[in-house]
């Protein structure tokens, strides 16, 4: 990669950030075209920290090819690219030994069982007979499919072949999970589920999870930080609290009584619309708090909530990608 670093250096007077040893990932003016023609990374240059993180890009936006150029599998056509410190263009060995990568699509041999599959992946990545036996039944387990470990995989529903997908991932412990497209293909409650399984193990295990998808609202509930592409290029990245900053308007929801709740706030001069069995106020200052109080107090109301609106990450993105959100 050294014309590509020479490439990167020339841009050195735009202070691109450094890639430091605590960084996860960190690309540096990382631009792929395919065949000269399609510019799938165009210049990207991100850093984000351990934890899980989300993504998110309309189909197209050039995220399979980052998650591709980040376990080693394809070469930047210019810019930089640390993974866990390491560079994957140079030492793409090194990298996949650290990471799990579940690709968007499967071709999974129908005749054998989520046993044997996994474990025969756990040999690839180098780990002994007896140890590759031992993890892939931990990994099954953690992923829900210890009991059908034996089934041939060809029989089983899209949602346990996404977790096998997740398990081959997870078989050789690595430090950091690549999720393409986790929840493709599943129903509503298919997804909750991947998504909560996502998040246990970026939260109890330690790994670090880049967790690619379109669906801006999934990847919101699970990520402590998103990244946001599009054709290519960065849109914006941040942790999700600084992403959905404090609103000025209060939220207040009582268990009943929503109606007259209404009446009695109008009554006190407060601005109120609903939105659901929510009732939202403009907050002027701290009395807007006191007034609303009292007035559940007076009608004697069962509070259950009363607190200051987030915005939502979609609303940040929701110009650009409206019918993914
Ligand atoms: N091997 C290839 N040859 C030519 N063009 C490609 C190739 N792979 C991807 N592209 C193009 O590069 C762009 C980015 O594709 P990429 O698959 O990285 O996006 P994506 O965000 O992962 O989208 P999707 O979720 O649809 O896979 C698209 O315009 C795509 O058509």
């Amino acid at each position: 990669m050294g014309q590509d670093q020479g490439r990167a250096g020339c841009q050195g007077e735009r202070r691109l950030p450094t890639l430091s040893s605590v960084t996860l990932i960190a690309t540096e003016s990382l631009t792929k075209t395919y065949g000269g023609r399609v510019t799938a990374l165009a210049d990207l240059t991100v850093a984000v920290e351990p934890g899980i993180i989300g993504l998110v890009g309309a189909n197209g936006a050039g995220k399979s090819t980052l998650i591709k150029i980040l376990l080693g599998l394809l070469a930047p056509t210019s810019g930089r690219v640390r993974v866990l410190d390491l560079d994957p263009t140079t030492d793409p060995a090194a990298v996949r030994a650290r990471v799990g990568y579940m690709p968007e699509h499967d071709a999974l041999p129908p005749d054998l069982s989520a046993a044997e599959l996994v474990t025969h992946l756990g040999r690839i990545s180098g780990l002994p007979r007896a140890v590759a036996r031992e993890r892939a039944s931990e990994a099954l387990r953690h992923v829900g499919l210890y009991e059908e470990r034996y089934r041939p995989v060809g029989g089983y529903s899209t949602g346990m072949k996404q977790r096998v997908k997740l398990a081959q991932a997870l078989v050789h412990d690595p430090d950091l999970l690549l999720l393409d497209e986790p929840t493709n293909g599943l129903d509503p409650a298919g997804r909750d589920a991947m998504l909560a399984l996502i998040h246990r193990i970026g939260t109890e295990f330690g790994i670090s999870v880049l967790v690619c998808s379109h669906l801006l609202g999934e990847v919101e509930r699970i990520c402590d930080t998103l990244v946001a592409i599009d054709g290519g290029r960065l849109l914006r990245a941040d942790r999700v609290s600084a992403m959905t900053s404090a609103t000025d308007v209060l939220a207040v929801e009582v268990s009943e009584g929503t109606e007259d709740l209404a009446a009695r706030l109008a009554a006190l001069d407060l601005s109120v619309t609903r939105e659901g069995r929510m009732l939202l106020v403009p907050l002027a200052d701290d009395a807007t708090y006191d007034l609303i109080l009292g007035a559940v107090a007076e009608l004697d109301l069962p509070l259950h909530r009363l607190d200051q609106r987030r915005h939502r990450v979609a609303e940040l993105f929701a110009t650009r990608e409206p019918s993914h959100v």
